[in-house]
């Protein structure tokens, strides 16, 4: 990783576990990116009985909402295990450690609500394509909602772990333009 990469690393004190990176691949790594997720078999996203509006592919492993179980899915492609690399060094964090990648497409006006990621996986990384995209957290605090949101650019990658990926929600209101992001997630240990 670029060492003036980390002059950017944007550490916020909330939530706690939440870093932004812009910039941390190049405009012709996106497009790159972009090209390899639209020729995969993007399927739209199976939540239980409805169909989310987003399409994913799922490598390495998936979670399957209709069995509510983790399940072994295709070995990760070749193009994207260079960039789960650059994560695992960039973040200290061992070889191989991400274990889970997940495509996602978001046509315009597409989002994702409310949620926390599965507590089968441990830290969470997602990397922006195409377009911009807010991105909220919100926290019970009391009888209220703490809230944040982040302006997240293509290019970017950001980070949750901690209270950012345990405690808080996080949610993308519907996305302006296209937009494709690339989830890399570690494993809870067995
Ligand atoms: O597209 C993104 O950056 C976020 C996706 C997400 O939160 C998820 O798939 O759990
Ligand atoms: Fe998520």
């Amino acid at each position: 990783m670029p060492e003036q990469l980390k002059l950017f690393a944007d550490e916020t004190s909330e939530p706690h576990g939440f870093r932004l990176l812009p910039s941390f691949i190049s405009a012709q790594e996106e497009r790159a990116l972009i090209e390899h997720i639209q020729g995969l078999p993007l399927a739209p996203f199976q939540f239980g009985a409805f169909e989310g509006k987003r399409r994913v592919a799922s490598f390495g492993w998936r979670y399957n909402y209709s069995l509510l179980k983790l399940e072994s899915a295709n070995p990760v492609p070749d193009w994207l295990r260079p960039l789960a690399h650059r994560i695992e060094r960039f973040f200290e964090l061992p070889d191989e450690a991400i274990q889970q990648f997940l495509c996602t497409e978001y046509d315009e006006g597409t989002g994702i609500g409310w949620h926390r990621d599965k507590p089968h996986f441990d830290q969470v990384f997602g990397l922006s394509l195409a377009s911009a995209c807010k991105f909220r957290f919100r926290r019970k605090s009391g009888a209220a909602w703490q809230r944040l949101a982040f302006d997240v650019e293509p290019c970017s990658l950001y980070r949750m772990s901690g209270a950012s990926r345990h405690d808080w929600e996080h949610s993308i209101p519907p996305v302006p333009a296209r937009r494709y992001s690339v989830t890399f997630r570690t494993m809870v240990a067995a």
